[in-house]
């Protein structure tokens, strides 16, 4: 099911929550709605999924105007971060419970709900666990059976809401992988939220970064990460130095700097050398960090004007070896890529 936001806005009082919000989502893509605490992630899903009403604007779902449609009535499977399985039920009967409920003219015998239930389970890997009760697993494993829940009623959209925030780092990182794939796998026109923008970048197809009630940028993460659209997109995704020029600065640039404007450069894009001599240092190395495969160099950058301004450098392991520096050594930068903001 595809899905069209047209205009939408919506008020909580005086504060404006979302403004004037335009997405078009074609049907089997993976979003990520990525942005800060507070910025209207968990709002714009609660009014697709017709939870919220929007003050102005329309939700279309595979092109028919289900504004005004109940909640039950759009075709929508939720997850929740904090897991609502009911405990009481086993975790076979949670994950029938959707298909339980249906009015009698469509619900499925008891056979073809044992078949669908069993095969939900096995395709989130927990069938074995299915007469177990919620309080018997772990936080990965309830999270995986909420998504069979939600999955049970073969949703058009699937919505989820922070649905890893719970959980700990590896946890999370495993089941990352894992929706990405059994996404590829159900092709379900699927929204989840998120304020972490690696779990964006590594899970989705595409990524809608908001900021304030509104959409500071779209697209796939390449594009989002190598052509950030402003200074708040290229700060929020990936680590980024800001850096203001002047004629002082001496430092080696790829074009003349816009006027009034800074340089946002990523770690990577500065090529770092041990300085022949003190008058072409441009920055002293303070401190290092093993990032796994690459070293992250943090520099004090050498200025008349202001002490104290850090540069991050990013660098293969090997590379960083050869170049045999230590604290305190003078370096020179060269900056190979820039992104002019004001
Ligand atoms: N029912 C409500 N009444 C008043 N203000 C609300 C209500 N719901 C949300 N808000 C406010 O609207 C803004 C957006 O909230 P929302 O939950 O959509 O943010 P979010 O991006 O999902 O944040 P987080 O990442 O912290 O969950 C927040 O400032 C919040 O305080």
């Amino acid at each position: 099911m595809s899905i069209i936001l047209s205009d939408i806005s919506k008020n909580f009082g005086r504060f404006s929550a979302l403004n004037h919000i335009n997405l078009e989502i074609p049907e089997g893509e993976l979003v990520a709605l990525l942005g800060p605490s507070g910025c209207g992630k968990t709002t714009l899903l609660r009014i697709i999924a017709g939870l919220e009403q929007a003050d102005s604007g329309r939700v279309l779902l595979s092109g028919e105007d289900k504004t005004e449609q109940h909640v039950s009535r759009r075709g929508i499977g939720f997850v929740f971060q904090h897991y609502a399985l009911f405990r009481h039920m086993t975790v076979f009967d949670n994950v029938a419970f959707g298909l339980r409920v249906k009015p009698k003219k469509i619900r499925p015998s008891t056979g073809d709900i044992h078949r669908k239930v069993h095969a939900l389970l096995e395709l989130v890997q927990l069938d074995w666990l299915h007469d177990r009760f919620p309080d018997q697993l772990s936080g990965g494993q309830r999270q995986r059976v909420a998504l069979a829940r939600a999955l049970a009623v073969e949703p058009s959209v699937l919505l989820l809401d922070e649905p890893f925030g719970a959980l700990d780092a590896s946890v999370r990182k495993d089941l990352r992988l894992w929706l990405r794939s059994l996404h590829y796998e159900l092709n379900v026109t699927s929204i989840f939220v998120t304020h972490d923008q690696e779990e964006a970048m590594e899970v989705a197809s595409r990524v809608v970064v908001l900021n304030h009630g509104c959409i500071e940028q779209q697209g796939a993460p390449s594009e989002i990460y190598d052509h950030p659209a402003n200074a708040f997109v290229s700060k929020f995704i990936g680590q980024t130095n800001v850096l203001q020029f002047d004629q002082q600065e001496g430092l080696l640039l790829p074009n003349t700097p816009p006027d009034g404007k800074s340089a946002h450069v990523r770690p990577h894009d500065i090529v770092l050398a041990k300085a022949s001599n003190d008058d072409n240092a441009h920055a002293v190395l303070r401190d290092w960090q093993h990032l796994g495969a690459l070293i992250r160099i943090e520099l004090e950058k050498i200025s008349p004007y202001h002490s104290g301004l850090s540069i991050f450098v990013e660098m293969p392991n090997e590379q960083f070896k050869q170049l045999a520096l230590k604290k305190g050594d003078k370096v020179t930068l060269q900056i190979q890529r820039a992104h002019w903001f004001h």
